[in-house]
């Protein structure tokens, strides 16, 4: 599944159109209007009082823009940023070295925050709450704990998945913020961006067909963008009309709301199987052959983000709007 052409996690083609299509400033950063609005002010503030930032925890389904907006706030800020992820953190040592090599009002960018280690995350605590390292040394009855000061710094901490975090992690963040999908008018604008950027010609028609199919999703965008600059190339004269987006989207199989086969899938069998749901996510999984964290990460958000499912106490329920969507007609309310 991981090379579907919708899959919101990063593949290895993505790599060098992100970095060339990534924004670098608040400014460029398309939508989360209210995310912005925050931070715009955090940040001034903190330049300011020439103190660092408030650490900030970003989270929100793949694709949406975490790493993006990482290191744009480290380059409002003007400052170095650093970046890891929770399971590269080994011990606690790790840790230690990476927070004595900051410089004041740096940040450190933990990508899958959620993973972070049990023992590395203690350290953590003082470490964000006082900017200070309890580091213990020797062993047995002569260990002592000793207390070493840091630069001040901003934590920024990534996630898919907020509710995996402690309680007390979640809580030391002063700033926390959550990306939600993008209209279809923003991401037609992101197609259009990056279509300057590669040089390349779109009309708005077209933008806003590879939008609707981006299922709310920066990064599917953008990759979309790119199958389809592929087909204009091949099949047309470079430029990408309204024509040439049909034709390069319907050769993905990607139908016009962004779902793609596995996504068919997951509704026909709730619908053949169990009469639309109420199902358990599990039962689903293993009827299709899908892991159930799988689904719940990459598959659900978006089909209950654009309504075409509802999660009810007992279990996952396709909706009207799904029904109307695949042509089928809606069984009879059940008791
Ligand atoms: N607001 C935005 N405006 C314009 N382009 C964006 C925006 N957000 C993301 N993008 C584009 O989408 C790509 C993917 O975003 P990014 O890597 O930041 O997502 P992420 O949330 O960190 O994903 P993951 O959860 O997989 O780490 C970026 O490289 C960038 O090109
Ligand atoms: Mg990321």
């Amino acid at each position: 599944m991981e090379d579907r052409i919708i899959s919101a996690n990063m593949m290895m083609e993505d790599q060098a159109v992100e970095l060339s299509l990534r924004p670098r400033y608040l400014a460029e950063y398309i939508g989360q209007n209210q995310v912005k609005e925050n931070l715009k002010i955090y940040i001034e503030a903190a330049k300011m009082r020439k103190e660092a930032l408030d650490h900030v925890l970003l989270y929100g389904p793949p694709g949406l823009g975490k790493t993006t907006l990482a290191n744009i706030i480290a380059n409002e800020l003007g400052v170095n940023l650093r970046t890891t992820s929770g399971p590269a953190i080994e011990r606690p040592g790790d840790l230690a070295a990476l927070l004595t090599n900051l410089q004041e009002g740096d940040v450190l960018f933990i990508d899958e925050i959620h993973r972070l280690h049990r023992t590395v995350e203690e350290v953590m605590y003082p470490a964000m709450e006082d900017f200070a390292l309890d580091i213990m040394i020797g062993k047995g009855p002569s260990a002592r704990s000793v207390r070493l000061d840091l630069p001040p710094f901003t934590l920024i901490g990534a996630t898919t998945r907020a509710g995996l975090l402690s309680a007390p992690l979640r809580d030391r963040f002063g700033v926390v913020s959550r990306l939600e999908f993008y209209s279809v008018d923003e991401l037609s604008y992101i197609v259009s961006r990056g279509a300057d950027i590669f040089g390349i010609e779109i009309v708005g028609d077209a933008a806003d067909e590879i939008a609707l199919r981006a299922r709310g999703t920066p990064r599917i965008a953008n990759r979309l963008l790119k199958r389809v600059r592929d087909y204009a190339q091949v099949r047309g004269d470079g430029m990408i009309t309204r024509d040439i987006a049909d034709q390069a989207l319907q050769m993905l199989q990607v139908d016009p709301r962004g779902l793609d086969l596995i996504d068919y899938k997951i509704l026909h069998t709730m619908i053949t199987s169990f009469r639309g749901g109420p199902v358990g996510l599990d039962t689903i999984a293993a009827t299709i052959g899908e892991e159930s964290q799988t689904i719940e990460d990459v598959y659900e958000p978006y089909l209950m983000q654009i309504g075409f499912l509802q999660r009810t106490p007992r279990g996952r329920m396709v909706s009207p709007a799904a029904y109307q969507h695949l042509g089928l007609p809606q069984p009879p309310q059940q008791k």
